[in-house]
């Protein structure tokens, strides 16, 4: 069985051009004029792109005494829904839990994925059965480590343990992430904002200023430095931690740095909403910022020093929500955003001139498939590659609503927002999920993609650290003690 998508406009990471793509089974089989298959797909008018890649979500997770509400099965509908053709998800052992028994749990909740996933682990506590099954982590196909500076007395590590997860890294040819946010100081300032009755939704903002988010990517930064590895950081929400990485990479440092599709379209004045409910669905880690940190994430991603659009994708109901009436601290953080991701930042990005579409493609699917290491069976459009693929119509309308989204949950955080482009077709691994706005995603399709250790990146890292370690200097003649 072959399909063939036909006049389309190829849009690819570093350049456009117009062709036919023949997809035979899973893979994109050839690419040329004039090419014939059992099924035609006419792209006229619209842009054949890679699946979108969202290397950020949170799907059935354990958070806050509850579990995020969507699971793989409506997580991945609603991504494929976006034109997102693969999620990359957070495995997230309980404290003192073995790896390798977390990752059984998270694997068996993939059965009803119907895009492709892959998996980041946690290191949530550090000590040598950590450090040992790291290893085997790596070896069964899953080469990067996220570590919380945020949620203290739940998720959050301490810098010796960072350090020491990180220098495991280096060793092993993994990625270290970070949630970079000071810990210490946002749980004193929301102690200190419940004790003099700020307990709403706004305090949750006020809690997490931009500094302590500047703090912990520095912080970060410094201590990847010291461990030879790269870094990545997540949901860069500000200026401050923008600022960081636009600075380490100045230097030569291999730091790379992911906004969110919220933090660029969706700004503070959300948590001082009269509403309590608006309020608190909008609860998220890092919080919205205002226009100039807004203005800052834009320019991250147009000159190259941000290089990610994801979504966090980490879904509560407003009845989960109202868990914290009364006291901010307690509302489950997080915000959906998988269906939304692509046309609102076509709609924002490349519809206002902020970004090309070349940028567009870069920064949702080929950035994040180089820096995880899945390019090019990912994030490209090329002989071999599988055949993830978006039909995109920049001419496609739509308002955003909870009416009819595929998430499960009862709102969605850009309620109203009419976008301009979206999916035509959708085709995951070379089976199409989406026609014309009709959901033909398959429950169960979905596979695990393992991805190898960083070669490339750790092995120059190792080689110029190794270079510059101290050496003890030979000396003749040293003079006795002075005693
Ligand atoms: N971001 C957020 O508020 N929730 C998801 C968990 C995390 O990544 O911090
Ligand atoms: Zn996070």
């Amino acid at each position: 069985m072959s399909k063939v998508i036909k006049n389309g406009t190829i849009v690819t990471a570093d350049r456009t051009w117009k062709a036919d793509v023949l997809i035979k089974h899973d893979k994109i089989e050839a690419i040329g004029p004039d090419l014939h298959g059992d099924h035609e797909f006419d792209a006229t008018g619209c842009y054949v792109m890679p699946g979108g890649i969202d290397p950020h979500t949170h799907l059935e997770m354990p958070f806050m005494g509850t579990y995020s509400a969507d699971d793989f099965e409506s997580g991945t509908r609603a991504a494929l829904a976006g034109g997102t053709t693969m999620v990359v998800d957070f495995c997230l052992p309980a404290p003192q839990q073995s790896l390798l028994e977390a990752l059984q749990m998270w694997d068996n909740k993939t059965s009803k994925a119907s895009c492709d996933y892959s998996f980041h682990m946690a290191i949530t506590w550090w000590g040598k059965q950590v450090f040992d099954e790291m290893a085997t982590v790596v070896d069964k196909g899953i080469p990067s480590f996220k570590h919380f500076m945020a949620y203290k007395g739940a998720l959050m590590v301490d810098d010796d343990e960072m350090y020491a997860s990180f220098q495991r890294c280096a060793a092993l040819g993994a990625l270290p992430l970070v949630h970079a946010e000071n810990g210490d100081v946002v749980a004193a300032l929301s102690e200190k904002l419940l004790a003099d009755g700020n307990n709403g939704p706004e305090g949750h903002a006020y809690s997490r200023p931009p500094e302590v988010e500047g703090e912990a990517a520095n912080r970060a930064i410094m201590i990847a430095d010291m461990a030879g590895v790269p870094l990545y950081i997540v949901h860069v929400s500000c200026e401050q931690s923008h600022e960081a990485i636009r600075r380490a990479r100045q230097k030569g440092m291999r730091v790379y740095g992911e906004p969110l599709i919220q933090h660029l379209t969706l700004d503070e004045s959300e948590y001082f909403d009269k509403d309590w409910d608006h309020a608190a669905r909008r609860v998220m880690s890092p919080p919205f910022r205002n226009k100039m940190h807004q203005d800052s994430l834009w320019a991250g991603l147009s000159s190259g020093s941000l290089q990610v659009v994801a979504t966090d994708h980490c879904a509560f109901t407003t009845k989960q929500k109202r868990t914290g009436v009364g006291d901010f601290t307690k509302i489950p953080n997080g915000t959906g955003g998988l269906e939304d991701r692509m046309p609102v930042l076509w709609t924002r990005g490349v519809n206002t001139g902020r970004l090309t579409m070349n940028e567009f493609v870069a920064v949702t699917s080929t950035n994040i498939a180089k820096i995880l290491n899945m390019y090019p069976r990912k994030g490209a459009i090329v002989e071999g590659a599988d055949a993830d693929i978006v039909v995109w119509d920049p001419k496609r309308k739509k308002t955003i609503s909870a009416k009819g989204q595929q998430s499960v949950i009862d709102y969605n955080v850009f309620e109203g927002v009419e976008v301009t482009g979206a999916p035509r077709f959708v085709f995951t691994r070379g089976e199409l999920a989406i026609e014309e706005s009709k959901v033909e995603a398959r429950s169960g399709h979905g596979e695990f993609v393992p991805r190898e250790p960083y070669q490339a990146v750790n092995r120059a890292l190792s080689t110029w650290k190794e270079i510059t370690a101290p050496r003890k200097v030979e000396r003749t003649g040293i003079p006795a003690t002075g005693v």
